[in-house]
């Protein structure tokens, strides 16, 4: 710039120069939102030439635009005088370029931070909207990314590998979860702990892949017995916990026998063998006697024990008379 604070011919055309070769978009609108400045970084990315948009309506040329809300942002600037953003985070672009860089990108379009700037005119009134644009696909690519795979890498933290059942700590503190909640509204929740009957056998006779398989299939057989709200988890080897929202021992009793005779309609085949196996289970409904989440546990596996006394196969519900076993 000179002295004068005006341009002189020679650095008018440089200053265009950087505008429109800079990595970054640049519109200029009126107040009517006609386009005064369309620069080359939007050029090659929308394919509209600035001789097109030149003197066209924003709106009319890119039809993409959220009309409504993108209209109401460019009025507030003429009106306030102030700047103002638009994140990427709460909306990914404001013109929809489809992203051409397909292979150090995975997304389809480009990500944008958008900038409204005020320019005023000599009297200081905000005459024009300078809109900046700048590519942050690279950026939102890699943050989505590292969402993704914190969602995935919890998700794996509380799952059991084997049979996508939640694991034993996961399954444990949601246990402890419904606990306390009965505790403060004493709706009806209840437990049902399982295990497979005479599993050393299986393992001894058939082997420990044919075992895996059929405590997968108990697994897969729980996921498609319980219902949404149900909470199961693999306990231990080839012992497994169903928490049971809502219902009372009565109710549960039902989807115990109906896991029960579905697991014993089920047959493994591995290693050229046909498994047949059963399970034995114990019910406890939560009460207001239950001093801690262990102390269910406790109830739930007395009355388990009591199924595997009874003959196996069976399932048993939690009564007073039954020996509690401290070990959990
Ligand atoms: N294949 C396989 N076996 C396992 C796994 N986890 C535990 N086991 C085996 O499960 C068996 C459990 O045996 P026990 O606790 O004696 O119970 P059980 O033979 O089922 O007898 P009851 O419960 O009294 O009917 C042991 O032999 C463990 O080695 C596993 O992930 N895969």
């Amino acid at each position: 710039m000179n002295g004068t604070n005006t341009l002189d011919l020679g650095e008018w055309h440089w200053m265009m120069h950087i505008l429109q070769t800079i990595d970054v978009g640049l519109v200029v609108v009126d107040r009517e939102y006609n386009v005064r400045v369309w620069n080359s970084f939007m050029e090659n990315h929308s394919g509209i030439s600035p001789e097109e948009a030149s003197r066209s309506n924003l709106f009319e040329i890119f039809p993409d635009i959220q009309r409504e809300w993108f209209q109401h942002k460019i009025d507030s600037v003429f009106l306030l005088g102030n700047r103002s953003y638009t994140l990427w985070e709460e909306r990914p672009y404001v013109f929809k370029f489809k992203n051409y860089r397909p292979i150090t990108s995975m997304a389809d379009f480009m990500y944008q931070y958008t900038t409204l700037l005020p320019l005023k005119s000599t009297d200081d009134e905000t005459s024009h909207v300078a809109i900046v644009i700048y590519d942050v696909t690279d950026i939102a690519v890699n943050r989505l990314a590292l969402k993704d795979a914190n969602t995935a890498l919890e998700a794996l933290s509380i799952t059991d590998q084997m049979t996508q059942l939640f694991n034993r700590a996961h399954w444990e503190n949601q246990l402890t979860n419904e606990y306390m909640r009965y505790n403060r509204r004493h709706d009806p929740v209840s437990l049902v702990m399982f295990d497979i009957d005479h599993f050393k056998k299986v393992n001894d006779t058939y082997g420990h892949h044919p075992g895996d398989l059929v405590i997968k299939a108990v697994a897969k057989t729980v996921l498609e017995t319980k219902r949404e709200t149900d909470i199961a988890g693999r306990y231990g080897g080839e012992e497994f916990g169903v928490i049971l929202i809502g219902a009372d021992a009565a109710s549960t009793r039902f989807f115990a026998e109906r896991l029960r005779k579905r697991v014993e309609a089920l047959v493994v085949e591995a290693d050229g063998h046909k498994i047949n196996f059963t399970i034995s289970l114990g019910i406890a409904e939560m009460s207001k006697e239950m001093k801690s989440h262990t102390h269910w546990l406790q109830c739930a596996d007395a009355a388990l024990y009591s199924s595997k006394r009874g003959g196996r196969n069976l399932t048993s519900t939690y009564t007073m008379d039954m020996k509690l076993d401290e070990g959990h």
